[in-house]
């Protein structure tokens, strides 16, 4: 079954998708993790609180506006029970986690608006502004930035989700284009899609979970980017509400030099400029075909120089659809992990001269086979010439079939007691194998002062010609404080890559977690540009208030943890 089209329930609210989808963590695997971190996940068990034992505040939505919301919405689509709020409490962050199981939530919608139409949004946008409440547009749910979280606010909070606000408006087969309600999710408007010949080709890990309107807000890049670009490249309009006036943008021409790109000041902007409500979207003909190659290289280095050159020698339409390299260390967990399958090759690689090799996974999508198989070849050359040492197809076959299940994974490790996280950055070439070094060391140094030392791996899966993201994971036994220890290693982490010159976010965006480091990026007249738009837009500060936009005014910004911390002057 292509995975891409199978359809999963929304998630369960202290995790990820339909628990019943989870594979249990092999024996030989909890053991690897307690010989490696020193956990106990065996016998520790970390079951989250039972959903109706967590305490909400008191709504905050007075007469007036309820009275609003439901002329927007119909009173059946104005949600306030406890489950409702806890569900749209939050993304999908390891912290967010963290507070649901255990059942202590700083924040909580103080109700949950379902809006059908781009005329409903509008109407929830404006009796926020009337009664002064704040909106906080709420898609699949998966952000792992503190992007769903409007901690700290004195007034009445309304999560705007846009389940309702989904469907295929219309497919253009003649210009290749795609319009789609905002809350559409991904993988509905892949199968309306694939119905018609077409696909997006943007799958990201949390495809099965997010939506379109998400996607562009975040600016998210998928598992495939390499051949279908990000979600910024295939953005030809969106239009959508902000609290002073409606806007379409694009969709007219497939390219024009009528002044700046406002469209792009829409993708990105995290619901803190207004809603969006309809995306269009460039599509392709599906691939009739994959081709599948599995590779190791002799070390990082070697691995990121072949990247470089297929990216750079075989050009866009040659280079493979989806690239991916894992560092040394997620290497030996992934070998660790697939147990004695993964043992053999580890000792057939050893016998091959590979120590510490570098597991590589390549795919080719085209119309035919020929074709496909014509593109993977000239690879080869470029894979050879560095190194590389042929593994079974299989090894690619087996992480496209399990793509979207690390998630399941995750939930599986909080509840046996291991703290494990992501993030992820990019730089140029020149600069990778520095900000490899020292963004995994300061990971490692944070967690060993924390007297929890950790596994800290990492993979390039976004490639350009100039440059790629790296994207890091680490685990670690959980502390006392596991919000306290996230906490500290994000600020480690976040700190070198600022240092680093890499930006903050290659893919996951903004949103609470990373604002206090933007003005390092943009600079000044970067931040004021981005609040002078906000001023214009959304002069109450109505919209997703705590994202994005670094706080001028108090320099105070509270983080994941609820915590309030020095922003950067
Ligand atoms: C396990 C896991 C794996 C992930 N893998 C990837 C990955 O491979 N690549 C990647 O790029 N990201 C990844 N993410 C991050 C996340 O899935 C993306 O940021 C995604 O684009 C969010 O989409 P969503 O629909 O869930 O948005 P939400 O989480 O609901 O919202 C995200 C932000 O966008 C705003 N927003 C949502 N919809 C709208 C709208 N219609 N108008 C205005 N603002 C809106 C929200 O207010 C919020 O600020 C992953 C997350 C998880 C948990």
């Amino acid at each position: 079954m292509d995975v891409t089209l199978q359809q999963v329930q929304r998630s369960v609210w202290w995790g990820w998708g339909d628990p019943a989808n989870a594979a249990p963590l092999p024996v030989h695997a909890r053991r690897m993790l307690d010989e490696r971190l020193g956990a106990r996940s065996s016998t520790t068990n970390h079951p989250p609180v039972q959903l109706d034992s967590i305490e909400v505040p008191e709504s905050r939505v007075g007469d007036r506006l309820r009275s609003a919301l439901i002329d927007a919405v119909g009173a059946e689509h104005l949600l306030d029970s406890a489950a409702d709020r806890i569900l749209r409490a939050g993304g999908k962050s390891y912290p967010d986690l963290v507070r649901v199981r255990t059942g202590h939530l700083p924040y909580v919608p103080d109700a949950v608006a379902l809006p059908s139409t781009h005329r409903e949004v509008a109407d929830v946008v404006a009796a926020c502004v009337a009664h002064d409440a704040a909106v906080v547009p709420f898609g699949g749910g998966t952000s792992v930035v503190a992007g769903l979280t409007a901690t700290g606010e004195q007034r009445a909070v309304v999560s705007l989700d846009l389940r309702r606000l989904a469907g295929l408006i219309r497919l253009d087969e003649h210009d290749h284009t795609a319009t789609f309600h905002a809350g559409t999710m991904a993988i509905d408007a892949e199968t309306a899609l694939r119905a018609r010949g077409f696909t997006l080709g943007h799958f990201p890990q949390s495809y099965q979970q997010a939506s379109l309107g998400g996607f562009v807000a975040t600016r998210s890049a998928g598992q495939s980017s390499s051949g279908y670009g990000r979600i910024d490249d295939m953005v030809d309009g969106v239009r959508g509400v902000t609290p002073t006036g409606e806007f379409e943008f694009g969709s007219r021409s497939p390219a024009s030099a009528a002044g700046p790109r406002l469209l792009d000041v829409m993708v990105g902007s995290e619901g803190a400029l207004g809603v969006l409500t309809e995306v269009t979207l460039r599509v392709v003909e599906a691939p009739q075909v994959t081709r599948h190659t599995a590779v190791a290289f002799p070390d990082f280095d070697s691995a990121a120089t072949a990247l470089r050159e297929l990216v750079q020698q075989l050009g866009h339409d040659q280079q493979p659809d989806v690239t991916r390299v894992s560092d040394a260390v997620e290497t030996e967990v992934s070998l660790g992990l697939a147990g004695r399958s993964g043992k053999a090759l580890q000792r057939y690689l050893a016998v091959r001269g590979l120590e510490a090799p570098c597991l590589t996974i390549l795919l080719w999508h085209d119309a035919t086979d020929e074709r496909a198989k014509h593109r993977q070849r000239r690879a080869q050359q470029i894979l050879k010439r560095n190194g590389a040492v042929t593994l079974p197809a299989k090894i690619a076959r087996g992480w496209e079939h399990g793509r979207f299940s690390a998630p399941y994974l995750r939930d599986e490790l909080i509840t046996r007691g291991v703290f494990v996280e992501t993030l992820e950055t990019a730089t140029h070439w020149s600069n990778i194998a520095a900000v490899h070094r020292r963004v995994g060391g300061a990971i490692a140094d944070a967690l060993d002062a924390g007297g929890t030392p950790g596994v800290v791996q990492c993979h390039i899966s976004h490639v350009y010609p100039s440059g790629a993201s790296l994207y890091f994971t680490y685990l670690a036994a959980e502390a006392d404080d596991a919000l306290d220890q996230w906490q500290t290693v994000k600020t480690a982490a976040s700190e070198a890559i600022v240092a680093a010159g890499a930006t903050i976010t290659h893919h996951h965006a903004v949103g609470r977690d990373h604002r206090r480091y933007l003005a390092d990026e943009i600079g000044e007249i970067g931040v004021r540009m981005l609040r002078a738009l906000k001023n214009e837009l959304d002069p109450g500060d109505t919209m997703n208030p705590c994202v994005l936009i670094p706080d001028t005014t108090s320099q105070k910004v509270p983080t994941s943890t609820g915590a309030t911390t020095e922003a950067p002057s």
